[in-house]
């Protein structure tokens, strides 16, 4: 019986299949498993012919319907795994499968593919221009060093003629193969042939170093090798849960850097992945909760958690649709939850009715006045606030002499003893105040829940952690206490270049160690290449803190560097405008250039801006242009139609075909209440302008293919990096 598997190409082109067709493709792949090789070779049905001009003599072709063909690679060593590469239209299947060649990579024993007649017009077109060249890219690195990194002949000749990056950019996959592709890109972005050794093949488990002592690979060999990129079908049920169900790409194929951690078997402790926008943390920690559901006991219960009830409830969905069918009895032990209303059930249960409620920041405004009101203090509302919660509340402080003696670390004034002592009056004053009103800000009722649950004793197995960049130490503690330090305990996946809300933190000092257990992710799977590079810039030179290490003590910095998409598209437009009107105006023909041109949908397109006041205007205006709106926070589900509108923070998590970000003013960005003084506090300031310019690029990097980013009067500063 012939073995099955499937491309990653093969899996794209289904889902873009009518299904009719899809079910065609199904009865085809039924027939072609049902049957012994030679009667697939003899079946009339199916028809498995070989191409005369094809480039690969492996490569076949079979029939799926009158007008469709699916591409096949199959074995000539006697083994009989068959890998289904396409399902096209007749035309382009044929056309397609000619130009083709597949190989083993010589690093990484994987199986890859590339575009043999584009790559040999590649060496003709540049050997024609060869001899003006300067210096060339590469030519640090020597022939040996690049074949023991897997570039092969074709390639090495064309990375010799290299002399820019943007020589190498042209020949990206699909022409080149993908793997040897990274590695010259990570070679031309300054990586030391070490480190890429190290990130791109040590990390797929090869441990041979020189080219020359690799043992030979088979094909069936290279196929298991290649799981980013081709899944086998393993059994019916395999193949069912494969083409009926959501068929989205990120469930079967995980770059091996996703795939070492999300399917580690297990770590000595906590593990930590970060990683830019779009790079799949996401993905990887939706992967992690699988592996541990399905290696774990079945007592043990798992805690996933991320920062909004919304994304709480997407991750809930994108659970169930990775576990499928054969999985979904293993999601009654996963609690999906934000972390305030996980402390916020342990209280009830804890407390019942006298359990405090959540404070709103109107009436915690009221209450520091309040408890201010008696004192002559040189301190405003907000400086008691933040003195509160990033010092008290952050390190958990009881008493006035715990206060008094403790190292007020992120704070950039300094306070003396006695003011201290008249500190803690106010801060006391104020936590009595709400107290009697049955009452606590957020941050508190985490407080009170990590003392209770520290009590208590651990309530999970395990602890996985998505949008780990801004929880509170407060919220670390909660976590901490659900679960007892022990292997696998916390798996924490984070940016911190997306880190918008005022938390700093230091894992170590809360007993959380990952040192070791760390991975970064760097190929971004959302947006375009322009929209990333476009993005990044507005970071650039921003001091972004590594995730977990802010106490200065440990202080790195994280960076972007080597963070790039293989997606390609427009650079992102930047306009001013003289007034609101004439923003929201160009806004209407934007939106409508998009849908009428593009072919987009509306409820693919979100508009974002710093304000609610913003968003509403922006709801109506649309509407009264007859383009339907709707606000993100009125959570439409994916059947409503419509242009999403959202303010900024309110588009963490998500993402857009299309995005425009408005009214990207001086006033708006950053937004001057929500950045603390500088002479109130130097160091306060810089981090919440961080937080500002953080919010930016977080919305910008929503964008999948398009990014339109207006303003009106003055320009928000924010934007000179990259408007010129
Ligand atoms: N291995 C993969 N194959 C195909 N698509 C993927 C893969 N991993 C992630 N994606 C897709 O990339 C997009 C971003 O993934 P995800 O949301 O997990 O990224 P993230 O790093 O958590 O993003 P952010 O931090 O910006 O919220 C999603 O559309 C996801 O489906």
């Amino acid at each position: 019986m012939p073995r099955l598997a499937l491309s990653d190409d093969f899996v794209a082109d289904l889902v873009s299949l009518q299904r009719p067709v899809q079910k065609e493709v199904n009865d085809a792949i039924q027939m072609f498993r049902s049957m012994t090789v030679p009667q697939l070779h003899a079946s009339k049905g199916m028809h498995l012919e070989k191409l005369e001009r094809a480039r690969d003599r492996r490569i076949r072709t079979i029939r799926i319907t009158k007008s469709y063909r699916g591409v096949l690679l199959a074995p000539d060593d006697g083994s009989e795994l068959f890998t289904l590469l396409r399902v096209a239209p007749h035309d382009e299947a044929i056309n397609w499968a000619c130009k083709r060649a597949y190989s083993v990579n010589g690093a990484t024993g994987g199986l890859e593919v590339r575009n043999v007649e584009a790559l040999e017009q590649m060496e003709t077109y540049f050997g024609a221009k060869e001899d003006a060249a300067p210096a060339r890219l590469f030519e640090r690195h020597s022939d040996t060093t690049l074949c023991d990194l897997g570039i092969d002949d074709q390639v090495l000749r064309l990375a010799r003629v290299c002399v820019t990056a943007e020589d190498l950019m042209v020949m990206a996959p699909p022409m080149m193969p993908a793997d040897q592709y990274e590695v010259l890109e990570f070679l031309a972005n300054g990586y030391s042939a070490e480190d890429v050794w190290e990130q791109l093949i040590a990390s797929r488990g090869q441990t041979i170093r020189t080219a020359g002592d690799r043992p030979a690979v088979t094909l069936t060999e290279a196929i298991l090798n290649t799981p980013d990129r081709i899944v086998e079908v393993t059994g019916p049920g395999e193949l069912e849960r494969i083409l009926t169900e959501d068929l989205t790409r990120w469930r079967i194929f995980l770059h091996p850097a996703q795939r070492r951690f999300a399917y580690h078997p297990g770590f000595n402790g906590a593990a930590q992945v970060t990683g830019g926008p779009g790079t799949g943390k996401t993905v990887v920690a939706l992967h992690r909760v699988r592996h541990l559901l399905r290696t774990g006991r079945d007592g043990d219960r798992i805690l996933l958690t991320t920062f909004t009830n919304a994304m709480a409830a997407a991750l809930r969905d994108s659970l169930a649709l990775l576990l499928g069918e054969s999985d979904a009895h293993l999601l009654g032990r996963v609690d999906v939850t934000t972390v305030d209303s996980l402390a916020a059930r342990a209280l009830r249960e804890a407390r019942g009715a006298a359990a405090p409620r959540p404070l709103s920041a109107a009436a915690e405004r009221s209450a520091w006045t309040r408890a201010a009101a008696r004192e002559d203090l040189p301190w405003n509302e907000q400086f008691l606030s933040q003195e509160f919660r990033n010092v008290v509340l952050a390190q958990g402080l009881r008493t006035p002499e715990e206060y008094l003696r403790c190292v007020r670390k992120g704070r950039g004034t300094q306070v003396g003893r006695v003011q201290r002592a008249r500190l803690w009056r106010v801060m006391e004053r104020f936590t009595d105040d709400v107290a009697s009103r049955h009452s606590a800000t957020y941050t508190q009722l985490c407080d009170q829940a990590a003392r209770g649950l520290a009590e208590s004793g651990p309530r999970y197995r395990h602890v996985v952690v998505d949008e780990a960049q801004d929880l509170h130490p407060a919220q670390w503690r909660v976590l901490r206490a659900c679960v007892a330090p022990q292997s696998d305990d916390l798996f924490l996946v984070g940016d911190p270049h997306q880190r918008i809300y005022d938390t700093r933190v230091s894992l170590r000092s809360l007993g959380i160690h990952v040192r070791g257990r760390t991975s970064r992710l760097r190929l971004n799977y959302r947006s375009t290449e322009e929209i990333l590079r476009w993005s990044a810039s507005l970071l650039d030179g921003q001091p972004v803190g590594r995730l977990g290490e802010d106490d200065e003590a440990e202080g790195g910095r994280d960076s972007l560097r080597g963070y790039r998409s293989q997606l390609h598209g427009r650079i992102p437009a930047a306009h001013g405008y003289p007034s609101q009107d004439a923003e929201l105006g160009a806004l209407v023909d934007q939106i409508r250039t998009w849908t009428d041109q593009d072919g987009v949908k509306p409820s693919e397109i979100a508009v974002c801006a710093r304000f609610n006041t913003l968003v509403d205007a922006v709801i109506a205006r649309l509407r009264r242009e007859g383009v339907p709106a709707v606000a993100v926070k009125d959570d439409p589900g994916p059947g409503t139609s419509g242009v999403r509108v959202a303010t900024m923070h309110a588009m963490k998590g998500l993402e857009f075909r299309c995005v425009a970000v408005v009214g990207v003013t001086a006033k708006a960005l950053p937004f001057a209440q929500q950045v603390t003084p500088a002479e109130v506090d130097q160091v306060q300031h810089q981090c919440d302008l961080l937080a500002e310019h953080c919010l930016l690029f977080v919305a910008c990097t929503r964008a999948r293919d398009a990014l339109a980013i207006s303003w009106n009067g003055q320009r928000s500063a924010m934007l000179d990096p990259v408007a010129g």
